[in-house]
């Protein structure tokens, strides 16, 4: 996989939980329908009403998900409130094979597992401004309770922590303004030389 023209790198988003990633990303497939593609996650959670095998994540048992894992099909997985996520390198060629840039939203832990394998993606990190706007988003999304968007913050300062190492991320995008976090998106996606912001002190 470590030969592939530029622009079919695998590009990894991540960033704390809140700071627009699905938000930069419906923009981007929303502009570009045939040029990327988003990574179809495994999972042994139940599918919720509506969700469909194959779409939003491929539903498996414990057990397959476990044989799956221990045959090294996984670029990364995790385990988050008893149920195991991950990510296969078959969904992956799957994107590639069409043509398309696979586009993957990644957590720290999983950024650390990707490093160790040969993928050779770009990792892009979305930074917020400030903590206390990251706070105020969470609480605008209006999807959390106040326990859950605690424990995101706490989370999130994980992800900013590894993001302050050294030449952990290619590229870190301030999502301030929207209109112009997602021009730096586009063009980072798009493959096009930019340089990319730099990463606030993030420390209030
Ligand atoms: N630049 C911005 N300025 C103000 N609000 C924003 C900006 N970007 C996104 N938002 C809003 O912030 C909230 C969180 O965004 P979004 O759901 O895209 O985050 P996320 O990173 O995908 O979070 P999660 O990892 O929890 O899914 C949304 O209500 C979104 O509309």
């Amino acid at each position: 996989m470590s030969h592939l023209p530029e622009f079919l790198r695998p590009l990894i988003l991540s960033g704390p939980s809140g700071v627009g990633k699905s938000t930069l990303l419906q923009r981007l497939f929303a502009e570009f329908p045939d040029k990327f593609g988003f990574s179809v996650s495994h999972t042994t959670r139940a599918p919720r009403p509506g969700e469909q095998d194959g779409k939003q994540y491929h539903f498996v048992t414990r057990e397959k998900f476990l044989a799956l894992r221990q045959e090294g099909a996984f670029i990364e997985s995790a385990e988050f409130s008893g149920n195991f996520y991950g990510t296969s390198f078959q969904t992956v060629r799957e994107v590639q094979d069409k043509g398309r840039r696979c586009i993957l939203d990644i957590e720290a832990q999983g950024v650390r597992q990707i490093k160790a394998t040969d993928l050779n993606p770009i990792y892009c990190f979305i930074s917020p401004p400030s903590l206390t706007s990251l706070r105020e988003r969470l609480r605008a999304r209006g999807t959390e309770t106040e326990a859950s968007i605690q424990k995101r913050l706490a989370t999130a300062l994980n992800e900013i922590q590894y993001a302050k190492e050294p030449h952990v991320h290619n590229f870190v995008i301030v999502n301030d303004d929207l209109d112009r976090a997602y021009q730096l998106f586009k063009q980072i996606a798009l493959g096009e030389a930019v340089s990319g912001d730099k990463l606030p002190p993030l420390d209030d």
